[in-house]
């Protein structure tokens, strides 16, 4: 079921944490070259080869792959009232929370007349993907629009994969919910060629490139944000899902084996990893993995995740070593199941969201919490933070220095650039300053 790390005894290094993470079998790198394929054919090809690989991969031809408008208020009209209601919730949570993450504009006065400001730009134009293969993901609509709406992005499209089961249109509750958060540019382009359509524009479809692309998605999406980075802005690389409960043995063993389950159902390549500094605690979520994992609906793919190389059961002598563990893998959902939740999170660093507690699961953030549910995959969550309004924001700072301030300041500058051997530097501040 899970294969066993034993760090019991023993006191890696840093680097020997980094080759214990079991990354492998889920590395993003290994569908570059794939995805690399199918960006550079909609590049050259655009509406052409989007046609011809929803043919290909999504096993459907959509009748167009810009939806019309009037398909999408036709499925809020026809959309189900109760999850009506359960959308609308989690869109005022998720709003609520993603304008607190917009910072105000700061203003540094440096001296008499030397002020430097910074303020948060929107990016102009943005692509939103929103996956559609092994599930659908009207939840991440929601969690790619609001943030981008918070942080005042003008122009939004967004992408979904054709749904052969809906004649190739994108899923009805997808395209509800975009006309329920106002989106009316939307296209049923799914994959690595939906990346690469943001990127580079498709002129047939009046699709213009976007600033930054954003949303999660397989492994060819994520590599495929990974090639377009060069001539946009990516979020980060929100792929197969991961999970990392630390638990003692105070914890719930079928609440651990129930979100690791929860996590694992999302894709064969998805990571459950429990790290625990109890043995006999182990073997109860192992029993209680085994009894939910037979019962589950997709099955399948629950056990092939957690038989995969990329989920493992971590035995620890202590959760002080549970925390050094947890931030060399950089778990995109933390979880901390201990007796002093507290405690464990004083000793983290790295994780894309943390869960804390019994009654705080990853299912509540993946739907109803207000936090974002699209959340650095593959160990990023050690450098990259997950999709917030400052996603869409830049930094951008303004020098406003009178004559006086500048004046005070322009021997350092004089002699910074004579170091550099940038003379012209300097004459450019004494150009207004002759007597400096
Ligand atoms: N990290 C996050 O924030 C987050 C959030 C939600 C979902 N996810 C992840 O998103 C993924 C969703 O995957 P999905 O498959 O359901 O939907 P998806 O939309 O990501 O992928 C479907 C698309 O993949 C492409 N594709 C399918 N087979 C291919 C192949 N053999 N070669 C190249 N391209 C191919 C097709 O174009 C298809 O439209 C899961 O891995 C899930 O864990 C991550
Ligand atoms: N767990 C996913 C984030 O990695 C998000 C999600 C959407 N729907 C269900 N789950
Ligand atoms: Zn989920």
């Amino acid at each position: 079921m899970l294969r066993t790390i034993d760090l019991r005894g023993t006191r890696p290094t840093q680097r020997e944490l980094l080759a214990l993470v079991p990354r492998a079998a889920t590395d993003v790198s290994a569908a570059l070259e794939t995805a690399r394929t199918l960006v550079e054919e909609v590049r050259e090809h655009g509406e052409q080869a989007l046609l011809a690989q929803a043919e290909r991969l999504d096993r459907v031809r959509p009748p167009a792959i810009r939806v019309p408008e009037s398909e999408l208020r036709e499925a809020l009209d026809a959309l189900d009232p109760g999850i009506r209601r359960a959308i609308e919730s989690t869109i005022e949570r998720v709003r609520a929370a993603s304008a607190a993450q917009v910072p105000a504009p700061e203003r540094t006065v440096l001296a008499d007349g030397a002020v430097v400001e910074q303020r948060w730009q929107p990016v102009a134009r943005v692509g939103l993907y929103v996956p559609g293969g092994k599930a659908v993901y009207p939840s991440s609509v929601v969690m790619n629009v609001v943030p981008a709406q918070a942080a005042g992005v003008a122009s939004i499209a967004l992408a979904s994969p054709p749904q052969a089961a809906h004649g190739g249109r994108i899923h009805p509750t997808v395209a509800a919910v975009a006309a329920l958060l106002g989106i009316t540019e939307v296209y049923a382009m799914g994959g690595a060629g939906a990346i690469g359509a943001f990127a580079y524009g498709v002129d047939e479809l009046g699709l213009d490139p976007v600033q930054r692309v954003t949303g999660p998605g397989n492994v060819y999406v994520a590599a495929a944000k990974r090639v377009v980075a060069a001539v946009t802005g990516i979020d980060a690389e929100a792929g197969p899902t991961d999970i990392l409960v630390i638990a003692d043995d105070a914890a719930d063993a079928d609440f651990v084996a129930a979100d690791l389950i929860s996590q694992a159902e999302h894709d064969e390549l998805a990571a459950s990893v429990l790290v625990t500094d109890s043995e006999a605690f182990a073997a109860r979520v192992l029993e209680r993995l085994t009894v939910r994992a037979a019962a589950t609906k997709h099955r399948e793919r629950v056990l092939a995740a957690l038989g995969g190389a990329q989920s493992a059961l971590v035995l620890v002598d202590d959760l002080e070593q549970a925390a050094a563990f947890a931030n060399a893998f950089g778990p995109e959902h933390l979880e901390i199941q201990v007796r002093d939740a507290d405690a464990v999170l004083a000793g983290i660093e790295n994780a894309g969201a943390i869960f804390l507690g019994p009654y705080s699961p990853v299912s509540l953030g993946d739907y109803a919490a207000g936090s974002n549910h699209v959340l650095p995959t593959g160990g990023q969550a050690r450098h990259a933070a997950g999709l917030s309004a400052a996603t869409f924001l830049r930094p951008q700072q303004i020098v406003r220095y009178d004559e006086r301030a500048l004046r005070e300041v322009a021997p350092v500058i004089a002699a910074l650039s004579a170091e550099e051997d940038l003379p012209a530097h300097g004459e450019a501040v004494t150009a207004r300053f002759p007597e400096v």
